[in-house]
């Protein structure tokens, strides 16, 4: 099966993608790809980087305040679309899938608009504007939670799961453990704000960093986010330096080795992340963004919260003691954290890869 595939900005549009490239390859080896993306998104660097060719259209995304730079994406759009074409008439795809992101916009529309089966993946509760927009066009719309079902066209829409979830529940958690080269018999927390980082957990971990000697039997695996590396790393050094328990990173590549073999996180509450944490049955502590559309980010952590799986506390509640007493509250409790665990799991759809690529043969030989 060939395959072009879009999905940018973000690692919570990019991975899923990545995900649904393996479960293909997996099943046709002789499979090819085409990545396209933007230049600005982070699927420019991750994308090359796991050897998946790449090519980039420009397009910005809709502002929704009223605004003249809405008229300059829009020429921007049939721009990317002319392209897109181009793109997709050279590469002759069986099939071309879009995972979120604006990027997704004139990708999945151009494959549309030439007659070639086409597949939307959906991660949030609440779908984001492009693939509102593309739903229309597209021929599957193959969405995580039941909840978001009602948004799309009925009739093409079907429950799968994220496919990052299928790539995470086969992962060797030992081998993440190893990779980062921290101690042996400990209890890990991973501390991590979504794919870019997040200042407001940076500010609450750097005045947490201090106390983290008084907790050896935890060691905390902290990802700044790569714009935010250099700064935290001054400001703890700053602090009498990085604590010995205590292993910081701009960012993983290989994450899901590494949730793999982790206790506990501490994270925003993106999609992806949370399709990740339920595959496993992981338990979490999650800081929605306030910043996202419809703060849907806020949803999706209630929900797993609802469900006995997460505690969410508030970017407005967050400090550095609050979130230090909440982690030692739950480790220090293995009921509690094995009522979480199981929470966790219930909600995990590990063959969401497996039910997309159906999804595909399905579309791809009607
Ligand atoms: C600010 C923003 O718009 N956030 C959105 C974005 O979040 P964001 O891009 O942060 O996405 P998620 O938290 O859902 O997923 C992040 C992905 O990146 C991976 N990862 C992250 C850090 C790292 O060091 N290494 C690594 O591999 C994770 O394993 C995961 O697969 O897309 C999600 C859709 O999925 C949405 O729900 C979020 O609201």
């Amino acid at each position: 099966m060939d395959i072009v595939i879009s999905g940018g900005g973000t690692g919570g549009h990019i991975y899923p993608a990545l995900a649904l490239i393996k479960e293909i390859k997996r099943h046709e080896p002789g499979s090819r790809v085409l990545y396209i993306g933007t230049e600005k998104g982070l699927e420019s660097e991750i994308v090359p980087k796991e050897g998946i060719p790449f090519e980039s259209v420009y397009i910005t995304g809709f502002k929704r305040s009223l605004s003249f730079e809405n008229v300059k994406t829009i020429m921007r759009f049939f721009k990317a679309t002319r392209r897109a074409k181009r793109l997709i008439r050279e590469f002759k795809p069986d099939v071309v899938v879009g995972t979120g992101g604006y990027v997704c916009g004139p990708v999945v529309y151009a494959a549309s608009s030439l007659g070639i089966p086409t597949l939307i993946h959906e991660q949030n509760v609440i779908p984001g504007l492009t693939n509102k927009f593309l739903s229309r066009y597209a021929d599957r719309v193959a969405v995580t939670f039941s909840g978001s079902a009602s948004y799309f066209p009925q009739g093409k829409t079907v429950v799968t799961g994220n496919p990052r979830a299928t790539e995470v529940a086969h992962a060797d958690g030992r081998a993440g453990l190893v990779s980062l080269h921290v101690p042996s018999g400990k209890k890990y927390v991973l501390i991590v704000g979504g794919s870019r980082g997040a200042k407001a957990i940076n500010e609450a971990v750097i005045q947490m960093a201090p106390k983290l000697c008084d907790y050896p039997a935890y060691h905390f695996i902290y990802v700044t986010g790569e714009v935010h590396y250099d700064k935290t790393m001054e400001a703890i050094k700053n602090q009498g330096g990085v604590p010995e328990n205590m292993t910081i990173r701009p960012f993983i590549y290989n994450m899901p080795e590494v949730l793999a073999g982790i206790d506990l996180i501490v994270n925003r509450a993106g999609a992806s992340f949370l399709a990740e944490i339920t595959a496993l049955g992981l338990p979490s502590i999650l800081i929605p963004s306030p910043y996202v559309t419809n703060n849907h980010q806020e949803k999706n952590g209630r929900w797993l919260e609802e469900q006995g799986a997460s505690r969410v506390i508030t970017e407005s509640q967050l400090n550095g003691s609050l979130l230090l007493a909440e982690i030692d509250a739950i480790l220090r409790d293995s009921a509690r954290v094995d009522r979480m665990r199981q929470a966790a799991k219930a909600l995990g759809q590990p063959n969401a890869a497996t039910l997309i690529y159906k999804e595909l043969q399905a579309i791809t030989c009607p």
